[in-house]
């Protein structure tokens, strides 16, 4: 059995049918490049995926596990989600980062600020990013920072939706390789041409 599987999904929005009929099974530590054309409900694929967005008909499972209003929050714990808004929580980065892993819901990972400054490194990211406001960095900066924050959480399946928008080509081969070698199951969603030709499947349709 696939680990994670759309099933025969229908979605409309108002009179637009944007699913009928729709099947996508991925395997556990697959990596997976959705690269859709626009307007074909990349983003909605995954919004179901997290319970935000509830087709017609059809089923979601996530490890065995059938989406629904009481395992919504049991799947969601499994996913990192980053989105190209990278909406992480307001405030002092490094005050951030310490109070997400405070959540009960993160206690059991250990977490300490020297790693989060190795990864500040290996992300290119300014060593003082520590003591900014999340408010105060780029669009380009808060999306690794976004990263990092998925990387660190952990879980088991990750989802970046546009996440190398607005880097350098050399950033992006570097997330490109880096996310590569992660044992993760890993939907990107992305428009670039960067993850093509990589070992991702490309799934369009
Ligand atoms: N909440 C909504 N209500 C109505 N229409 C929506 C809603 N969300 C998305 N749509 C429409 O559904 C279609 C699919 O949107 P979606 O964002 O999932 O596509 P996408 O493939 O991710 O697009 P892009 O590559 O441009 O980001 C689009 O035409 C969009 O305008």
């Amino acid at each position: 059995m696939a680990y994670l599987e759309f099933r025969n999904i229908f979605l409309n929005y108002d009179q637009r049918t944007i699913f009928s009929g729709f099947n996508l099974e991925i395997e556990r530590q697959e990596k997976v490049l959705l690269c859709a054309p626009s307007g074909r409900g990349k983003t909605s694929l995954v919004k179901m995926l997290l319970g935000f967005v509830v087709p017609e008909a059809g089923e979601i499972l996530v490890d065995g596990m059938r989406l629904t209003g009481k395992t919504v929050n049991d799947i969601r714990r499994k996913i990192a989600y980053v989105s190209q808004d990278a909406d992480i929580p307001r405030g002092i980065v490094s005050e951030v980062f310490a109070s997400v892993f405070n959540f009960p819901v993160n206690r059991h990972l250990s977490y300490q600020e020297t790693v989060l400054r190795d990864w500040l490194k290996t992300m290119s990211l300014p060593e003082d990013t520590l003591e900014k406001n999340i408010d105060a960095l780029s669009g380009g900066e808060r999306q690794r920072l976004a990263l990092v924050l998925g990387i660190l959480l952990d879980r088991e399946i990750w989802i970046l939706d546009e996440i190398t928008t607005g880097l350098d080509q050399e950033l992006k081969k570097k997330m490109v390789e880096l996310l590569l070698s992660y044992d993760k199951t890993i939907l990107v969603v992305s428009h670039d041409d960067i993850y093509k030709n990589q070992r991702l499947r490309e799934v369009s349709w």
